[in-house]
């Protein structure tokens, strides 16, 4: 097991269903390794909260890339804590609201918002933890750890109606529709060690992967 700082210049990546605790994990993994964790998911959410704000129909790809154009979005990789900056505005509070939500996974599905979002990605500097659900197939398919995390989804709605007011019952149905809208772009690649944190804690499942990467 690894304990940081770590100066290698591998990519790890955790990919998985919605709320399966991939943020969580990577940035715990991140901390472990002393190394930045980085969130696909923050760019796509902070995509659909200024397309949302502009009043744009979030179908429409060329109108929303003219605005990510116009209002460039800069992601702060932190282990921490990702942000997500348009000029001097930290978006970061804004980006898990009910209304994000629900306007995400079209957003996420348009290929020239997956363009952008990827060519971001590709632009950091490793060694990092790419956390979203692509990042082991898609992104950085070079990498050589990967990870997928499951749960159910009502354990997924247990754990998220701690963070907001909705119920625990609502929160599950949301889920279960946000998984069939993102089933394309979210499976785990061929050479990902797949992870049911259902009957895990948030430290056992960090243990688990730190435990099974690979020498810097
Ligand atoms: N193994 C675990 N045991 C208990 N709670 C967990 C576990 N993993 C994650 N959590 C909790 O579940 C919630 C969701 O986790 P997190 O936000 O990291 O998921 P996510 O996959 O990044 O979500 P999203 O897809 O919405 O971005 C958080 O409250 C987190 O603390
Ligand atoms: N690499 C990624 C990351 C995220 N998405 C989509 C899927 C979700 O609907 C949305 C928000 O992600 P989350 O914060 O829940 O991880 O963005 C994707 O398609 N590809």
């Amino acid at each position: 097991m690894h304990g940081g700082p770590y100066t290698g210049r591998m990519i790890v990546t955790i990919d998985g269903v919605a709320a399966s605790g991939k943020s969580s994990v990577a940035s715990g993994v991140a901390r472990a390794l002393g190394i930045p964790y980085v969130s696909s998911g923050l760019l796509y959410r902070a995509a659909t909260l200024l397309g949302q704000e502009a009043g744009l129909d979030l179908n429409m790809t060329a109108p929303l890339l003219a605005c990510l154009r116009e209002h460039p979005l800069r992601l702060e990789p932190l282990a921490a804590g990702n942000r997500v900056w348009l000029g001097q505005r930290d978006l970061t509070p804004d980006l898990h609201s009910s209304a994000v939500d629900r306007g995400v996974s079209v957003v996420a599905a348009q290929p020239g918002v997956r363009t952008w979002v990827d060519d971001q990605l590709r632009a950091l500097t490793p060694p990092f933890v790419a956390e979203g659900r692509d990042m082991g197939t898609n992104v950085f398919p070079q990498a050589p750890a990967k990870f997928y995390l499951t749960a159910s989804p009502r354990v997924r709605a247990e754990r998220r109606s701690r963070e907001r007011p909705e119920d625990v019952a609502a929160i599950e149905a949301a889920l279960i529709q946000r998984d069939a809208l993102d089933t394309t772009q979210s499976a785990p690649a061929p050479d990902a060690r797949v992870i049911d944190t259902g009957p895990l804690t948030l430290e056992q499942v960090i243990t688990v992967i730190t435990q099974q990467l690979p020498a810097p």
